[in-house]
């Protein structure tokens, strides 16, 4: 499920959103679809912690998610509406003994979907970023400074120039590794469900999935020593919140300006409204079908979003007034998802309403920047069965969701 990257402007530096791809052209048959996700009940962050060989192997798992209204204008103060979907990221830690070598050790980095290992010696961490002790609290910001020093430390690493996106995250690994755990040797392997770079949140799930797990390892979240192989634990709720505030600052690095609904969604699972930093947790009495389709079109959030703030500056008033829209959407969106509708005609006409505010949303989404040829490719497609979509995410490529009224009479596994 990779996504496939394929644009030629496949730049993390390049800050305009139409770059991105936008000379391919984009047939029906390449799409591919993701799966059809139920999105009310899908489990948060959860960890598993057991004793390895003499030392200490913690697993945590975070899920991706979709929004089904407010992205982009939630990074400028209005509400939006995300989910939890049912693909997850997971983050492996194994605490080597110090020493054990007979010198500092080493931290290595295994990310298993892009076939890539990375390994920093601990001595030449502590030589980079001076004296840190590993906190078990909430964090600090990663300063300029820092960030620069991280940047350095990629260079002796070989990321190949097809996969050079994988750079910012790199760096947030080596943040939150040193920031948490401080020089202590360890082996991390990543693995994920979701695609990298398409809107399912996989920046978010990396950070929190991350966070989970080396908080846990540090000794400053608690969960209990795992019982049986496979079981995961729930965090507590204080423990999510400091998992939370990590994975925003690893999200910071790797997104620039993130509104945190991302990191929220996937730290804490289920349906939320998040304004202004604000979690409500929606509750969804009636399922909500979506289909996720996938375009393979490679895109980069730091850009899209960078792009949406400099049309935002070239045009305030008009702008503003689009970013109160999407807010009227997501605020009525909201509350319609939490009616409870008994009978056909109430579902029918709960799913109508749905629909007509997701597609004013993408309307405004295409205002924005942020829509794509791809994107539309799908809008026209599903048009044909007169189901509506929009892009979920950051767009410019990614993944598109398509509303699936329970009037429709085909099973999407
Ligand atoms: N499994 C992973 N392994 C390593 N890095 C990852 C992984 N998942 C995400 N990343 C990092 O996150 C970046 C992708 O984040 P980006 O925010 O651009 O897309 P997204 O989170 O999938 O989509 P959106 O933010 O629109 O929901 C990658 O370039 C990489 O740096
Ligand atoms: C585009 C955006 O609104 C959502 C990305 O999933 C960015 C953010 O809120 O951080
Ligand atoms: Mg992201």
């Amino acid at each position: 499920m990779l996504c496939r990257r394929r644009s030629p402007s496949d730049n993390p530096e390049d800050l305009s959103p139409h770059r991105w791809g936008a000379d391919l052209t984009y047939k029906e048959e390449e799409l591919q679809l993701l799966s059809g996700s139920l999105i009310s009940s899908v489990t948060t962050t959860t960890a598993d912690k057991r004793p390895d060989r003499g030392s200490m192997e913690v697993r945590a798992r975070a899920p991706g998610k979709i929004i089904l209204a407010g992205e982009h204008a939630v990074v400028h103060g209005s509400a939006a509406v995300a989910a939890a979907i049912d693909l997850y990221t997971t983050f492996s830690i194994h605490l080597l003994p110090a020493g054990d070598d007979g010198g500092a050790g080493t931290v290595e980095l295994d990310l298993r979907d892009s076939g890539l290992t990375f390994s920093w010696p601990c001595s030449h961490l502590r030589e980079a970023l001076g004296e840190v002790s590993g906190k078990a609290g909430p964090p600090t910001p990663c300063s300029p400074d820092e960030l620069a020093t991280m940047a350095k430390l990629l260079q002796g690493q070989e990321i190949p120039e097809a996969k050079i996106w994988l750079s910012t995250g790199l760096s947030a690994f080596l943040f939150l590794y040193t920031s948490i755990l401080g020089y202590r040797p360890g082996k991390a392997v990543v693995t994920s469900d979701l695609p990298i770079g398409a809107g399912l949140g996989s920046s978010a799930a990396f950070c929190v999935s991350m966070s989970g797990a080396l908080l846990t390892a540090a000794g400053a979240v608690g969960i209990g020593v795992g019982s049986a192989a496979g079981e995961w634990e729930l965090f507590g709720k204080d423990d999510l919140e400091l998992v939370n505030l990590w994975a925003f600052q690893g999200e910071k690095i790797i997104h620039g300006k993130p509104s945190g609904i991302d990191n929220s969604v996937s730290t804490f699972g289920s349906m939320i409204k998040f304004k202004k930093g604000e979690l409500t947790n929606l509750k969804s009495r009636n399922p909500v079908k979506m289909l996720i389709t996938d375009t393979r079109v490679g895109r980069n959030t730091k850009a899209l979003v960078a792009g949406v703030s400099e049309r935002a500056s070239r045009h305030p008033d008009a702008m503003a007034s689009v970013f109160h829209a999407v807010n009227s959407i997501s605020e009525e969106l909201s509350s319609i998802v939490e009616l409870t509708a008994e009978d056909e005609v109430a579902i029918t006409s709960k799913e109508d309403k749905l629909a007509e505010l997701m597609e004013m949303n993408q309307g405004l989404l295409q205002c924005m920047g942020v829509s794509h040829s791809s994107i539309e490719t799908v809008l026209r497609t599903t048009l044909k069965y007169s189901l509506v979509s929009k892009l979920t995410g950051a767009g410019g490529g990614g993944c598109v969701l398509t509303l699936i009224p329970t009037r429709i009479l085909f099973y999407i596994p």
